[in-house]
């Protein structure tokens, strides 16, 4: 049973665009602890990976196509298509992941041991207006007509569609699928538009198929072939005819873009729902190549790609909708051993039976390859050998291809020191930056030193104030205690002298009839310096007289006394 494995989804969005986008606002930001997207600081959606507008070619590639190789060298169908609307990097991803797959191939190649064999061929081709056309038709003598043919789709009888009569070529090293790669591109279709210089009209499917042969030195026959198939699909973008200002051939190119990609979301649709059976592959000719990466046979990878600017939301939003739903598909891939359609074992075959022929002819043995072959003792017949050298190229051994992986290792560094020289400026940028903020810090960390200073002395002062606050509350506290103290001895003085009052008023009430009581009440006056209660010209009367009258008698015998400060004084007094 095949294990079910998801379609891995990566987003990856491009920089603002110098010429095109310059006065634009940029609302991605691109989390990559998190792997998320956020737009406009409103939605969010988590991927397996996302790359920001800083994401080097090597980044991409590393970090997520790169399995995908090498689960086709193990022997799978590996998948990977750029998504997204016009202009937002799907071709220029694309080529990027190209170029270092070809390396990566064979770089595996010349790692392998040597008795792994192998055959890398590739075909390119294009789904221009719902036609396949083979971008590798060469030949001096093809006219126009020949090299547009449309292609058929055929479905084979496991299933598989394939397509027919398209041009595989067997390739030796990386040169060999630069070349491939370059000469299609000629042949693509692309257009000038508004959002696009060189617009992508169609949707193009780069294959590399690895055949490898692990031989079984005792049973050659038990030696078993796998086949990896690896589909590179840089699909056109989807685009709106008020944006991109298309007319004529390139509405048309657009419509049947549109259409397709239409197809495609609506098989993606029918994959994640449950409830669906049937998945309309056979809509267009898009989605039936596709319908072994989706919900089929296949490890696959989504690269979709967004550009940042506001003025693009609405179809940034659907590209991170089309890739969240993406997600949920689930494939079930195997690895794709002694396949009927594998090439190598036929090739091995033919070169055995050619070689048993050459030694008939010689009467010699003839080992596995030509290194015994002498071409001066020469008797064989010319077609058998030139048959013979022409298989034989096209298997390539593990473990060769010695000095063409130096060269590769050379163009590799070359570009390594390319990357690492864009790094180095950028981890110059990054120490300028790290700088300017220490510098930054160093200032925060004086004023936060100048206010630790107040802060400090506020808390002297505070502590200062606090111990008042405690001194005068417990000298508040004691005037209370004093306070009730002395209030509790008024209350008892108050007490006494109401007594004293009740008694005095008893004995006045008893004793002194009323109308001498009016007539002491009358002659009463408060002395406010003894503090007694006096009768008014007291001092006149009793003994206070006596004293005073002996010396007056004195005066009166000698007649000098005036008896009128004596007696007059009561005449002057209101005793009413
Ligand atoms: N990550 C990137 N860094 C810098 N420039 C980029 C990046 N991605 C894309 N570009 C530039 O953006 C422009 C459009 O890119 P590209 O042609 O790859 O878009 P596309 O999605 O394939 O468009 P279409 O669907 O119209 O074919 C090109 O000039 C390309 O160089």
């Amino acid at each position: 049973m095949a294990k079910e494995d998801n379609v891995r989804v990566v987003v990856r969005c491009r920089p603002l665009l110098n010429d095109l986008e310059q006065n634009e606002e940029a609302i991605i930001q691109i989390n990559s602890t998190n792997q998320s997207v956020q737009v406009s600081s409103s939605r969010q959606f988590t991927y397996d990976f996302v790359f920001g507008p800083d994401s080097l070619q090597d980044d991409i590639y590393s970090k997520s196509a790169k399995h995908i190789v090498d689960c086709v060298l193990q022997g799978y169908n590996g998948t990977i298509f750029a998504y997204g609307q016009t202009g937002t990097g799907k071709t220029y991803t694309s080529s990027g992941i190209m170029e270092r797959s070809f390396s990566h191939i064979f770089d595996h190649i010349s790692k392998s041991a040597t008795d792994h064999k192998f055959l890398v061929r590739a075909s390119f081709y294009e789904i221009y207006n719902e036609d396949i056309r083979d971008l590798l038709v060469m030949g001096k003598g093809l006219n126009v007509n020949q090299r547009m043919k449309s292609l058929k789709l055929k479905e084979t009888k496991d299933g598989a569609v394939v397509i027919k009569d398209l041009s595989h070529f067997v390739v030796n090293n990386v040169e060999d699928l630069k070349r491939l790669k370059a000469a299609g591109d000629k042949q693509r279709a692309f257009g000038v538009t508004r959002m696009n210089q060189r617009s992508s009209r169609s949707h193009t499917i780069f294959t590399i198929t690895v055949e490898t042969i692990v031989n079984n030195a005792n049973d050659p026959a038990k030696s078993s072939v796998r086949v990896g198939k690896f589909h590179l699909i840089d699909l056109a973008g989807s685009e709106r005819q008020a944006k991109t200002g298309t007319t004529g051939t390139r509405l048309k190119e657009a419509s049947n873009i549109n259409l397709s990609l239409t197809s495609l979301s609506l098989v993606i649709a029918a994959l994640t729902d449950p409830k669906t059976k049937f998945i309309p592959y056979r809509n267009s000719k898009l989605t039936r190549i596709l319908s072994d990466s989706l919900g089929g046979n296949s490890k696959t990878l989504l690269i979709a790609c967004i550009g940042p600017a506001k003025c693009n939301l609405e179809e940034t939003m659907s590209t991170l909708r089309f890739a969240s739903q993406t997600k949920n598909i689930k494939n079930k891939p195997i690895i794709n051993e002694d396949s009927k359609d594998a090439l190598l074992r036929k090739f091995q075959e033919q070169v055995r039976d050619l070689q048993l022929q050459l030694a008939d002819e010689e009467g010699i043995s003839v080992k596995s390859n030509l290194s015994h072959y002498n071409p001066s003792k020469q008797t064989v017949p010319q077609e058998l050998m030139d048959k013979l050298c022409a298989l034989e190229a096209k298997i390539i051994v593990g473990g060769e291809n010695l000095i063409e992986k130096a060269e590769l290792q050379e163009k590799l560094i070359v570009e390594s020191e390319q990357e690492l020289q864009i790094r180095r400026q950028k981890e110059t940028e990054l120490q300028r930056e790290l700088e300017q903020r220490q510098a930054e810090i160093l200032e925060m960390e004086d004023s936060y030193t100048s206010l630790q200073e107040e802060i400090v002395a506020l808390n002297r002062k505070l502590k200062k104030a606090y111990g008042f606050l405690k001194e005068s509350r417990a000298e508040y506290d004691d005037m209370n205690v004093e306070h009730e103290t002395l209030r509790s001895e008024l209350l008892d003085s108050i007490r006494t002298a109401e007594k004293e009052i009740k008694l005095t008023n008893a004995l006045i009430e008893y004793y002194v009839p009323d109308d001498e009581l009016a007539l002491i009440e009358h002659n009463a006056q408060f002395n406010q310096l003894t503090g007694d209660w006096e009768l008014k010209c007291i001092a006149y009367t009793g003994n206070n007289m006596k004293a005073d009258f002996e010396l007056q008698q004195h005066e009166f015998q000698q007649g000098l006394f005036d008896s009128d400060s004596i007696y007059l004084s009561y005449n002057n007094v209101d005793l009413s």
